[in-house]
């Protein structure tokens, strides 16, 4: 297979990329470039290995085969601290609360910099000022609503604002108002962001280029209102609907066949 060289302007590549649970493989081949400040979204039904292939850019999973680059640099030659220092993830996990407030949450994150007291604290009091949790920022953190939690977790980000973010389902729990906020912030730093989304109007609204992903493969790839269309709706995600400019207009589920996931739904 022929790949793009990889440059140092492509904030992030991968290239032929399998990753396998087990003898599984849930992600199969997967090649993609995010040029330096650029948003793009890896979206697919449910089950299509989008999460299984984030999990390698964060290291929480090993590629069998294929590789990873990040302004050129395998990933492999970046030291585990280094490479936390470059990439910041946003992941789905209820993780271990007890204890914690939303202060201590941010600052576990901000702990690798090893910034100087002053914008260490600089940092998290705007973080958590931005994603509304100011007045919460002591309490315990099991005790924050879903969405508060996802902006606790959102604002860990935004305090250490990577050159690379990695955003698994960021609107996960978020109301309209915070789901725009946090989005709209993301972008106005202009860093470099692969993220997976379900909400398909987001997708439009925020991303430079789509991938459509389902089986283990991406199967699609361009700016979203060229691969969203009504023929891949129906064919990837079994709904009936088109886009009219960012609003989805959906008529129904189609029934016929079997998901694109790994599991089907008659
Ligand atoms: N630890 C594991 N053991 C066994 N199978 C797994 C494991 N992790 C993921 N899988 C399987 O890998 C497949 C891809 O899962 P993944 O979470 O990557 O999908 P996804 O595209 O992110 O789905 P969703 O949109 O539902 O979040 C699924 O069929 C899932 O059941």
């Amino acid at each position: 297979m022929l790949f793009e060289p990889i440059t140092s302007d492509a904030a992030l590549t991968l290239q032929d990329l399998t990753v396998a649970i087990g003898n599984t493989p849930y992600v199969q081949g997967a090649s993609l470039t995010v040029p330096k400040g650029e948003i793009h979204g890896l979206l697919g039904p449910n089950g299509a290995g989008k999460t299984t292939l984030l999990r390698t850019l964060y290291r929480a999973t090993t590629a069998q085969a294929g590789t990873i680059h990040a302004f050129g640099r395998r990933i492999e030659d970046h030291s585990p601290r280094e490479w936390a220092t470059k990439v910041g993830a946003l992941v789905q996990s209820s993780g271990l609360l007890a204890g914690l407030t939303p202060r201590d949450i941010v600052e576990i994150g901000l702990f690798v910099l090893q910034l100087d007291r002053s914008e260490h604290t600089d940092r998290r009091d705007a973080a958590l000022a931005l994603v509304g949790l100011a007045d919460k920022a002591t309490q315990p953190a099991g005790n924050l609503s879903g969405g508060e939690l996802q902006r606790c977790y959102f604002a860990q980000l935004l305090a250490c604002d990577p050159e690379i973010y990695i955003l698994d389902e960021p609107t996960n729990h978020l109301d309209l108002h915070y789901q725009l906020v946090l989005l709209d912030e993301v972008k106005r730093r202009g860093r470099t962001v692969l993220m997976t989304l379900h909400d398909l109007s987001l997708a439009i609204r925020y991303c430079d280029q789509v991938y459509l992903m389902t089986q283990g493969r991406i199967v699609e790839q361009g700016p979203p209102d060229q691969v969203l269309t009504r023929d891949a709706l129906r064919q990837y995600y079994q709904v009936d609907g088109q886009f009219q400019g960012a609003a989805l207009s959906l008529v129904g589920p189609v029934w016929s066949g079997t998901g694109g996931g790994f599991s089907t739904r008659n």
